[in-house]
């Protein structure tokens, strides 16, 4: 690599690599015959992705750790300045029905698991019926759509939108907790506000960012920690919002001040329009 910032390195590479996932998620909607560090059937493209990704980036200079959704251990490389964490298809389920799917990134400046306010710069792929980009890095997001190994530049310091228009909210209603039954009964209950839920964190974060609303994949009954990954998922989707001009929280607090115990950690993960968060955060108190 010729550039010198590892950071751009690494936007770059994964830039590069989306039209080739894309391409590479054909052949590979099976099963693959494992289960990943948070439990999961892992499909065929899972596996790849990941291993397409781990391979570059954790060969860029500067990048000292790669680590993802899809492995339990880090590949270490030594004391470089940048830690990589990766969710290398998010929404992978979606592969059945050929629904929306996802690439997030997070690069973080201290050894991973590390907390989201040692991220530098994070964002997501979206495999739509466009591949785009939305990337955030020093308090501005900037959105692209990505041609082969290209990318343009479609609208720079992207904002959430002020009139919030849009709610998803993850997991089954009779696992959800009460109070944030209640909260999402007040959201759905206002008539101006439209159901988006895609079964993708990204496809439907991806709506919160273009037309305002919230996001939610909350703690249930049975698991209070809810089902996203904090390191993988939850920090990197909560930079970029947060950086659009939006909260995240999780539950009391913003997800990027969450200390992690252990690499795979999950978090109930809402992101969206400020007023809204803390809307959710008085009702879940
Ligand atoms: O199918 P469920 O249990 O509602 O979960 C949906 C959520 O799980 C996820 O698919 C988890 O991500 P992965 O596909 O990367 O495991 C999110 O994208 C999505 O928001
Ligand atoms: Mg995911
Ligand atoms: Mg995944």
């Amino acid at each position: 690599m010729t550039d010198t910032d590892p950071i751009d390195d690494v936007v770059a590479t994964i830039a590069r690599s989306a039209s080739e996932i894309r391409q590479g998620l054909i052949g590979r909607r099976g099963k693959a015959d494992e289960t990943n560090p948070s439990g999961e059937v892992q499909a065929e493209a899972d596996v790849w992705a990941d291993e397409l990704l781990a391979d570059r980036l954790s060969s860029i200079d500067g990048v000292a750790q790669y680590a993802s959704e899809e492995r339990s251990e880090i590949i270490d490389g030594g004391d470089d300045a940048y830690c990589v964490a990766v969710d290398p298809l998010d929404g992978s389920s979606n592969l059945k029905s050929n629904n929306t799917m996802g690439t997030v990134f997070g690069i973080y400046d201290e050894p991973l698991p590390a907390p989201g306010s040692a991220l530098v710069a994070a964002g997501f792929i979206l495999y739509g019926p466009i591949t785009t980009m939305a990337y955030a890095r020093n308090g501005t997001v900037t959105k692209y759509e990505l041609t082969g190994g290209g990318r343009t530049v479609v609208e720079e310091d992207v904002t959430i939108p002020d009139d919030p228009l849009v709610y998803g909210f993850g997991g089954r209603v009779p696992d959800w907790p009460a109070d944030f039954r209640e909260y999402a009964r007040e959201i759905e209950s206002d008539p101006s506000n439209k159901l988006r839920y895609g079964g993708a964190m990204i496809g439907d974060v991806n709506q919160v960012l273009t037309y305002g609303g919230i996001f939610a994949y909350p703690a249930l009954e049975d698991s209070p920690r809810g089902k996203l990954r904090l390191q993988f998922e939850g920090n990197p989707i909560a930079y970029v919002i947060e950086a659009a001009g939006g909260r995240s929280s999780d539950g009391s607090q913003s997800i990027l001040e969450v200390e992690p115990t252990d690499l795979h950690d999950r978090v109930p993960l809402h992101v969206g329009n400020t007023d809204w968060i803390d809307r959710l955060e008085a009702v879940l108190e």
